[in-house]
């Protein structure tokens, strides 16, 4: 495993954070968007990091601020081309993530054939967990990812429905991006994807390997 350096932070190494979209078939077709043959991928900013005891910040031109529970893996080896059977060296370990979407203005977006980065790249758009060592998730393809909204379930899935698998995406990003230390890929939300308001709280887990919790603030 990889890393010279202490990646135990990863956030505040003002990395990359690719997001993969429609990875797992019953959330693409909530939206009602194709199943995809190739991955979907999508940037969001490091400053979209945001932490527990922090608020998550509503932007100020969205009335429909949706949560995506996912899974996060921490690249800890960087790379290009890389093989997928050897994506997993790469791996420093995981996260618990979400990628809070203005789904509105997403809507928008795709109307128009823009680029959704106004719906998926704003500020506090990518809560995120503590880093979870590769060898505490034994399967990532056979983990539960969850999430409740004020106590009431709202997500549920388990990863070994990912369309597209983790040594899978990490040999696809990398022939497209150079992976580096301290990049974060986001795998994608199962199906239950839906808005939060002001106030609101989300607990938000993996098994019970690890949960956090955030609330819902507007941007001032
Ligand atoms: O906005 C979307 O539906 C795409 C996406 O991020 C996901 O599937 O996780
Ligand atoms: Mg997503």
């Amino acid at each position: 495993m990889a890393s010279s350096k202490n990646l135990t932070r990863f956030w505040e190494w003002g990395r990359k954070i690719i997001c993969v979209g429609r990875n797992y078939t019953e959330h693409a077709k909530e939206l009602k968007n194709a199943v995809p043959t190739e991955p979907v991928l999508f940037l969001k900013s490091p400053s979209a990091y945001v932490r527990e005891g922090a608020p998550i910040l509503m932007p100020y031109y969205t009335n429909n601020l949706h949560h995506e529970v996912e899974l996060g893996v921490v690249i800890g080896k960087g790379g290009k081309d890389i093989a997928q059977s050897s994506a997993m060296d790469h791996v420093e370990g995981y996260a618990l993530c979400l990628d809070m979407t203005a789904r509105d203005v997403q809507d928008q977006c795709k109307q128009k054939g823009l680029p959704w980065t106004l719906a998926k790249a704003f500020d506090t758009s990518c809560p995120v967990s503590d880093l979870i060592p590769r060898d505490t998730i034994k399967d990532p393809h056979n983990v539960k990812i969850w999430l409740k909204v004020n106590d009431i379930l709202r997500q549920e899935g388990s990863t070994s429905s990912m369309i597209f698998s983790i040594p899978f995406l990490i040999s696809y990003i990398s022939r497209v991006i150079t992976l580096e230390e301290g990049d974060l890929i986001l795998t994608g939300t199962p199906e239950g994807v839906a808005a939060v308001q002001e106030n609101d709280e989300m607990v938000a887990g993996i098994d019970d390997i690890i949960s956090m919790k955030f609330q819902i603030k507007k941007r001032s």
